[in-house]
């Protein structure tokens, strides 16, 4: 009898048909790598004290001097002897006389106080021989006449207003311990107590090379068909000097053996770790991994891990030195990065491990995963109706994105054996950085001209966050109570209403601005141009040359569009964008010849447009968040002249 595979077995033979060298967990190739690896702190070198911000502590170190240096009085008035001033009360006075000398900051003492006299001394002043007191001068009078003197009226106490040397940190005394992290603070601590220098943990020299014939430095302009800035070098490099470590940034270079091994051969020299991005996975191109072989043992140690992003990750080492290709994705190469690198870097740089923090959220959506890998999800995260807990919406940019994990909260993993996540499920939430939930929750459907309005909240403080899951998840959303706004413009095919067929209780509709839809094509085709804008869908629907760029399911703008081709399917259909802003690219560059997007869109892109719908654009409000501040600010900002006119410019028009 043949029985079907378990789900073990497909999984093991899935990773059979992989190339790479073995697929392995995440654990073992963690664990391979770090047993090739000296994982003990750099040696110790000397910095002065500007230099030492953010730096590691290399050994104890005990104050090389007293603070304060000697005893000083702690406030304005006078050194005297406690004793001499004992029984003093308003009906008998004690009378002291002054000594010639007034003891400023800085100033050494030259007269010893005796029994029967004071000495003026400033705040911060040396205590003199013999005195053992000081009393504050609004405490005193002073003598009138007979010679320089003054009265008191109540007794000290003895070491009263005396700061005693030592006595803050005395000299001897352990001041900061191995693997501090010097701030601010440790270095006020340093100087005070007589360093000038502090020895610190050399930092790990990181060397960042960028692979692929197609990478081009960031800001080239124009860019040349076909490249990509290299975005990974920029933030592996930063990422490097987050936790610890120099980077040593060298370059791009193209998929070329025998140049990148000489490149390569070089970092080894001076880095002490080095970490490449791109070419690991299996194209013609992918020769980073291959070179690795020849540096010397014991080579790579783990090529291929079961995880998502991140699978063609090579972990290698050449002698106890580490070497790391990480696959070029820009999300893929800095997940990895964190995961298996950064535990290196502090590690070298003998800093603790990274502090975590782990949430638990529901998740917003269902979540589908590829079974067989580990799949980390990238989630932005908002508070829950009773603002007790936390929802955790995946950012569904994939590995290729390169803001999925910046513009992240955190991520939350799926397991290998799990081909998904249901809706509602809790998952536990692992923070990348420190999650800062925004005053304004905003979900639903974008548009370029409410980025306008938020950068008038932006300039009075008030962050905001936009998660565009277009006009009915941002409806689903504010049904739940997850956001604060959820811009919609939904059209209703019955009565020709937009949104209002969709109020509900427990929700109100505030107006936003309106916008016009239509059809964008490139200027001159014949096929659109002079044309009505529905006999312009009509005809090019009909005609199998004719390209449409379409949008995503759940957008405002696909049911309109949905509406408008009565069920028909164009050429083009399945491609689905999930903006404005890529459907006017898509037909700029010809690679589509007609879609659906807003006039403001079509003009900054320089297309024909056949307007086709005035729509209204308006947020859904849960009744229960009406009152929040910062939700307040937003309605205010809508009604204010500044955003309306900017509106305006952008060819909005009030609602
Ligand atoms: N046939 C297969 N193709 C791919 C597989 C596979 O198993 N079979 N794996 C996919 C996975 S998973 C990943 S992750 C990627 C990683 O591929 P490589 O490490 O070889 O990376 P490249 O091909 O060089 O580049 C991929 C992608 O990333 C962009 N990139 C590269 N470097 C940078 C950089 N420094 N800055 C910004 N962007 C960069 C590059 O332009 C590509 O778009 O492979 C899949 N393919
Ligand atoms: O493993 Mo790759 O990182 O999915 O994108």
């Amino acid at each position: 009898m043949v029985t079907a595979p378990s789900l073990t077995e497909q999984v093991r033979r899935a990773a059979r048909q992989e190339q790479f060298l073995e697929v392995l967990s995440a654990e073992e190739a963690t664990r391979r790598f770090r047993a090739a690896l000296d994982l003990a702190p750099l040696e110790a070198e000397t910095v002065g004290l500007a230099e030492a911000l953010h730096r590691v502590v290399a050994q104890g170190i005990a104050a090389a001097a007293d603070a304060p240096p000697f005893d000083r009085s702690s406030v304005d008035g006078f050194a005297l002897r406690a004793a001499d001033t004992a029984g003093a009360t308003e009906a008998s006075p004690r009378r002291l006389r002054l000594n010639g000398e007034v003891l400023a900051c800085g100033t050494a003492p030259a007269i010893e106080v005796l029994p029967g006299t004071a000495t003026a001394i400033a705040t911060g002043g040396v205590i003199p021989r013999g005195a053992d007191a000081v009393v504050m001068i609004e405490h005193t009078e002073l003598e009138e006449g007979g010679g320089a003197a003054i009265a008191l009226r109540r007794a000290a106490a003895p070491g009263q207003f005396i700061g005693f040397a030592g006595s803050d940190i005395a000299r001897g005394e352990a001041l900061l311990r191995a693997g501090t992290t010097i701030t601010s603070r440790e270095i006020g601590m340093l100087a005070a107590a007589g360093h000038a220098t502090v020895p610190v943990v050399r930092r790990p020299r990181v060397a960042i090379l960028s692979t692929g014939d197609e990478l081009v430095p960031p800001g080239t302009t124009p860019l040349p068909p076909g490249a990509i800035p290299d975005s990974n070098a920029a933030i592996l490099a930063a990422a490097v000097a987050e936790h610890g470590g120099e980077p040593l940034p060298l370059g791009i270079f193209r998929d070329d053996e025998a140049v990148l091994e000489q490149a390569v051969r070089r970092a080894l020299e001076t880095a002490d770790l080095v970490v490449m991005s791109g070419g690991t996975s299996k194209g013609a191109g992918d020769v980073s991994h291959r070179i690795i072989g020849r540096l010397g043992p014991p080579g790579v140690l783990a090529h291929g891990v079961a995880l998502k992003p991140g699978k063609p990750l090579c972990l290698a080492a050449v002698g106890r030195k580490p070497l790391v290709v990480l696959p070029g994705f820009p999300t893929s190469a800095v997940f990895t990065f964190h995961e298996f690198v950064v535990p290196v870097i502090r590690a070298l740089a003998g800093l603790p491990p990274r502090a975590e923090t782990t949430l638990e959220a529901s998740l917003a959506i269902r979540t589908p995963s590829e079974l067989g890998r580990t799949e980390y999800v990238m989630v932005s995260l908002s508070e829950t109706a009773d603002g007790e807990g936390l929802t955790a919406w995946p950012l569904g940019k994939g590995s290729g994105s390169v803001t999925a994990f910046s513009q992240a909260d955190g991520f939350f993993a799926i397991p290998a054996l799990a081909q998904g996540a249901e809706a509602g499920m809790p998952v536990q939430v692992r923070l990348i950085g420190e999650a800062r939930l925004p005053e304004l929750s905003i979900i639903g459907s974008h548009c370029v001209g409410l980025d306008d309005v938020l950068e008038v909240l932006a300039e009075q403080g008030i962050r905001a966050r936009t998660l565009a899951v277009g006009s009915l998840g941002g409806l689903a959303a504010a049904r739940r109570g997850e956001c604060d706004l959820a811009p919609a413009h939904l059209l209703d095919a019955k009565t020709g209403l937009y949104n209002t067929p969709w109020l509900e209780a427990g929700l109100r509709l505030v107006p936003g601005w309106r916008r016009i839809q239509g059809v964008v094509f490139r200027p001159g085709d014949a096929r659109f141009e002079g044309l009505d804008g529905a006999e312009a869908i009509r005809r090019a629907a009909a005609d199998p040359a004719c390209l449409l760029v379409n949008r995503n399911a759940g957008s405002g703008t696909r049911i309109l569009l949905d509406g408008l081709l009565g069920g028909a399917r164009p050429p083009g259909y399945p491609n689905q964008p999930k903006s404005h802003n890529a459907v006017a690219t898509a037909v700029a560059q010809g690679r589509a010849d007609w879609g659906m997007a807003i006039g403001t869109v079509a003009r900054a892109y320089g297309l024909g447009f056949l307007p086709i719908a005035d729509e209204h654009y308006d947020f859904f409000v849960p009744e229960a968040r009406l009152e929040r501040p910062a939700l307040q600010a937003f309605l205010a900002a809508l009604e204010s002249d500044a955003v309306r006119e900017r509106l305006r410019v952008l060819g909005f028009t009030p609602a």
